[in-house]
């Protein structure tokens, strides 16, 4: 099975993690771009979805897929998105398609976080994949030199502005040994709107394709 396949395998498992009448929080990607697709095929049961980007809303509505607004919703049961990284206690990496900051907004409604990943994203410790940091333009520079002072090499993504009107900052050579201490340092400078270290919002179920199948890790 090649990644396209397997993600797609992961997109329709997901679809076990839904409950009836649910509204259902719907992560961004072509791994989420699968499970939306899946989604529309059963889109009765389903009350309809919150989503984490313009992208993901123009799919779930090409579907007939009603979209809610985050202040229409108190909690939702589930929400389903991939990673970029995951590793093996549910820290994942996120934001490789920008939309790391209503991820995790949306990741923060629900009470469990299903991921939905082909094998190669699967670490045993974060940070290969280059780790995505949501900042406001002005920031850019001074949050780039703070992440030279801990080892890591900040590169604005060229062309890229968010559905929040803010830039990314993709930062390499970082070894993310504990990412929640991570994850709570780099949140608190000024300038950063969301950095894509997702522990405190860490996956309670990771769904994981593989070419024997879809492995269900557990992280409690
Ligand atoms: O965090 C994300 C978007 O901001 C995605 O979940 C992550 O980049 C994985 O994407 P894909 O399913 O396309 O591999």
């Amino acid at each position: 099975m090649n990644q396209d396949e397997l993600k797609a395998l992961v997109g329709r498992a997901a679809l076990d993690y839904v409950p009836e009448g649910a509204i259902v929080g719907v992560g961004t990607g072509s791994t989420v771009n699968c499970f939306i697709d899946a989604l529309a095929s059963q889109k009765q049961r389903i009350r309809g979805a919150v989503s984490s980007s313009v992208a993901s809303t123009a799919r779930l509505q090409s579907h007939g897929i009603r979209v809610f607004e985050t202040h229409e919703v108190e909690r939702l049961p589930v929400y389903i998105d991939g990673a970029d990284e995951i590793d093996g206690s549910g820290c994942m990496i996120k934001g490789g398609g920008a939309a790391l900051t209503r991820e995790k907004i949306v990741a923060d409604l629900a009470d469990r976080f299903v991921c939905i990943a082909d094998a190669s994203k699967r670490v045993d410790v974060l940070g290969r994949f280059p780790l995505p940091v949501e900042v406001v333009p002005m920031a850019a520079a001074q949050v780039a030199r703070r992440f030279a002072a801990i080892g890591g090499t900040a590169k604005l993504r060229v062309g890229v502005v968010t559905d929040n009107g803010q830039q990314i900052l993709d930062v390499s050579g970082l070894a993310i040994a504990d990412p929640l201490a991570m994850e709570a340092e780099i949140n608190q400078w000024p300038g950063v709107l969301c950095v894509g270290i997702f522990a405190r919002h860490r996956a309670s179920i990771c769904l994981l394709g593989t070419p024997e199948g879809v492995q269900t890790l557990s992280f409690g």
